[in-house]
């Protein structure tokens, strides 16, 4: 039976040392809690580190460590102290955590770490690789691994692997400062699916990818030579009913089931009715903007003095990668102001500030979402936040004020919440004031829509779509792989080519038996293509026509030598085996100075674009312009060149980065079916990618081999990756032949 096998960093459970025992603890922080309950009922297994290096676990205590990490269907991978070093504290927190938050200067770009990183990923991968089976459902989990995703797929090309940033991905002017940003996205794009909290998330990463790596992104689907690697949004939710059922029986508890920590909140709360609790809990990091939310409450008080004894702020911070500098400082700069601001404003009977720095049970943590009157949760950046999530769960009576940072992705699915800028003090202020006075009723509708909402797209129901969508991937791969030209079909097509009494093959140029290269002009034939094409084209009983939309010149002169068949500009011109150059009726230029200072003020705003003069055609070529603007200005010329040439029996043809205006009767499904006119072929092939390409693809009799090259939507019937595999079918053929 086929599994999922997860993989994260760190493992839900941590195994910690006590005199010589080992115990086991769950895990802070969003993604193990949140993933917990999908693995717990699923059929799946955890590869992660158990939170204890190497060095740590005594020799007779390392079949234990295993021993109870299986308990829990755990696999646990051992990393060394230097490991931990590198690869935790340093390459994932000091790189690419800041780095992805926008804490630029943070970022470190240290070569060392980068290579620990990396091996440290291959360990994680090749854990992997020892428990996957075909079948099974691979998910690899956040920036720590980013690598794991191509390692696998090195490994097993046909392995199914999903992959979720839990953090930010950044805009692309911060992330391409990274030295090392084309390994890292070829690492994630092993993937089939690549799943984010949010849409902006996602935009970002497509548009890095389609920069950086410049692969074609349609929508939200990112095309490699070999497969598509679709990426979406997918909002963590969490197991809504835990915190609801937790806060549902926190309620019934007597008196002596009462935790400590809740009776000193009763106490508080006793003497001091009227005062509201403000709740923050978080892992003490620097993009949680701890250190501004201190500093904005005491805006809050200096402003508002009539809230003294009002208010008291409840600040859980959780000890989080305390061996990275900037965690220390922060530490610091925390407990400093802290005390600043409780000396400040401190009366014999309240204190302003109570803070924690700490990790609580499960238990406390209910007692804290439930006794509080509003949560302020102010991160600077935050890929999603769950406390918001969990405190509006635990609200079982619906009253309560969540004040949530715009920067935390939860806050695109909250917007009932009180939203605010977490750089805005007077912004937090006075929501601060807003959530103090909020009527009960107001609180109450506001909660009830925000309840409905997280019950409903919960934890299990957000690890069911992502591996929903997933399985989708993988049949959409299916359905490609079966048009592949396999090793089977291949020969069924090379059997039907010998027996066959008169053939024809059709081949594309550009794309197809040569890559693209910056300047069109670059894309010569080499010495091993003009053999190949030379013997085919000596081959009895099989013509052999180029169709290009090159202008008849550059085809004409680099295939000089060799008497093959050429058609030019889409059409426009045929030369025969040993002959001259025709020209098609119907095609004249007289509109071209019309046209072309039109698509020259594109050129002159679009930088990376030029025109390609052709004699009976013009074509504005964008490969090498931002793609992003590219996209766009190839919309707007084409609507504008569309007003500009109708009536003119012109058409405008959209190909592979660039757009060409030429004569309507003119296309390669034309041109190819001249070809056929009085001649009885028995074997027709045709390959192209592009396009341009599709014409002759449908409107070829049914019975041709029709072949795209790359995986984009086509009307052919087969298609094969890249251009080497075109060359090794042409070679087959010439070899038969
Ligand atoms: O493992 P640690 O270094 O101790 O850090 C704890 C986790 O922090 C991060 O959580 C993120 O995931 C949450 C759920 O998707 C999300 O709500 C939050 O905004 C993120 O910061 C980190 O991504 C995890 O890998 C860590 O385990
Ligand atoms: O003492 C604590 C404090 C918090 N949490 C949990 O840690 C997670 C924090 O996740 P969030 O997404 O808010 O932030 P992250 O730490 O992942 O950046 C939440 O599920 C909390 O319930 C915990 O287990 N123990
Ligand atoms: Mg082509």
């Amino acid at each position: 039976m086929s599994k999922t096998i997860i993989i994260s960093n760190r493992l839900p459970l941590q195994i910690n040392l006590e005199d010589n025992n080992l115990e086991v603890t769950p895990s802070v922080g969003g993604l193990a809690t949140g993933l917990k309950s999908f693995h717990k009922d699923g059929d799946s297994i955890w590869i992660g580190w158990s939170g204890l290096t190497e060095e740590e676990i005594p020799e007779n205590l390392l079949e234990d460590v295993k021993e109870k990490a299986r308990k829990e269907d755990c696999v646990a991978v051992n990393l060394s102290e230097e490991e931990i070093e590198g690869f935790y504290y340093g390459f994932s927190n000091r790189t690419i955590w800041p780095l992805f938050h926008y804490f630029m200067e943070y970022t470190e770009a240290d070569k060392d770490h980068w290579e620990i990183y990396k091996s440290v990923n291959k360990k994680y991968a090749e854990e992997v690789l020892k428990h996957y089976k075909e079948g099974d459902h691979i998910w690899v989990h956040d920036y720590q691994l980013l690598l794991v995703p191509n390692m696998i797929r090195e490994q097993q090309p046909e392995a199914i692997i999903g992959f979720f940033n839990h953090i930010p991905f950044p805009s692309y002017e911060v992330f391409r400062t990274l030295p090392w940003r084309d390994e890292v996205l070829k690492g994630v794009l092993g993937a089939d699916l690549i799943g984010f909290h949010t849409y902006d998330y996602e935009r970002h990463f497509l548009s890095s990818v389609s920069r950086i790596l410049r692969h074609q992104v349609n929508f939200n689907e990112i095309t490699l030579p070999e497969r598509i690697v679709k990426v979406d949004s997918f909002p963590m939710g969490i197991d809504y009913n835990k915190f609801e059922d937790a806060a549902l029986n926190h309620f019934k508890n007597t008196a002596e089931q009462r935790t400590e920590l809740q009776r000193r909140l009763d106490h508080h709360s006793n003497e001091t009715p009227e005062a509201k609790l403000i709740l923050s809990i978080d892992r003490l990091d620097y993009t949680k903007g701890i250190a501004n939310r201190i500093r904005a409450f005491e805006y809050f008080l200096d402003r508002h003095p009539e809230f003294i004894e009002k208010v008291r702020l409840v600040m859980l911070a959780v000890p989080s990668r305390s061996n990275v500098p900037q965690y220390q400082r922060l530490k610091r700069e925390i407990d400093e102001l802290v005390g600043r601001i409780n000396g400040k404003f401190s009366t014999v009977s309240w204190t302003p500030i109570w803070y924690f720095y700490r990790s609580m049970p499960f238990e406390n943590l209910i007692d804290l979402y439930t006794s509080c009157d509003i949560a302020l949760l102010t991160p600077i950046r935050d890929g999603m936040n769950l406390v918001a999530k969990e405190f509006i769960a635990t609200r079982v009576n619906q009253t309560g004020v969540l004040i949530l940072s715009e920067m935390a992705g939860a806050a695109h699915e909250m917007n009932e919440a009180l939203i605010i800028n977490p750089n805005n003090f007077e912004q937090i202020s006075e929501a601060l004031i807003q959530a103090i006075e909020m009527p009960e009723e107001e609180q109450k509708q506001r909660n009830k829509i925000l309840q409905k909402r997280l019950k409903r797209y919960s934890v299990e129901k957000w690890a069911n779509d992502f591996m929903k969508a997933l399985d989708e991937t993988s049949q959409d791969r299916d359905a490609f792989k079966a048009r592949r030209i396999s090793s089977k079909v291949s020969d069924e097509i090379l059997e039907k080519f010998k027996n066959a009494k008169n053939r024809i093959l059709f081949l594309d140029y550009d794309g197809t038996l040569v890559n693209f290269t910056d300047k069109p002009e670059k894309a010569k034939p080499d010495q091993e293509l003009i053999d190949l094409v030379h013997k085919l084209n000596q081959s009895e009983n099989t013509d052999v026509v180029l169709i290009s939309g090159r202008d008849k010149d550059t085809l004409g002169s680099w295939w000089q030598q060799i008497p093959v068949e050429l058609i030019s500009e889409h059409g426009v011109w045929m030369r025969q085996k040993n002959s001259e150059w025709e020209l098609s009726e119907n095609v004249n230029n007289d509109w071209m100075s019309a046209v072309r200072p039109v698509i020259e003020t594109f050129v002159d705003r679009t930088p990376g674009t030029f025109i390609e003069d052709k004699n009976y055609s013009l074509a504005w070529h964008y490969r090498k312009a931002d793609p992003e603007l590219g996209e766009i200005r190839a919309n707007e010329l084409s609507n504008v060149l569309k007003e500009l040439i109708s009536n003119r029996g012109l058409s405008v043809l959209e190909g592979n980065k660039v757009l060409e205006i030429k004569s309507s009767g003119v296309n390669k499904g034309k041109a190819s079916n001249k070809k056929l006119v009085g001649k009885d072929y028995d074997f027709i092939f045709a390959i192209g990618d592009d396009w341009t390409d599709e014409y002759m693809f449908e409107e070829l009799p049914e019975d041709s081999f029709t072949v795209k090259v790359g995986m984009k939507k086509t009307s052919a019937r087969y298609y094969v990756e890249d251009t080497l595999k075109v060359r090794d079918i042409l070679k087959k053929f010439a070899e038969i032949s």
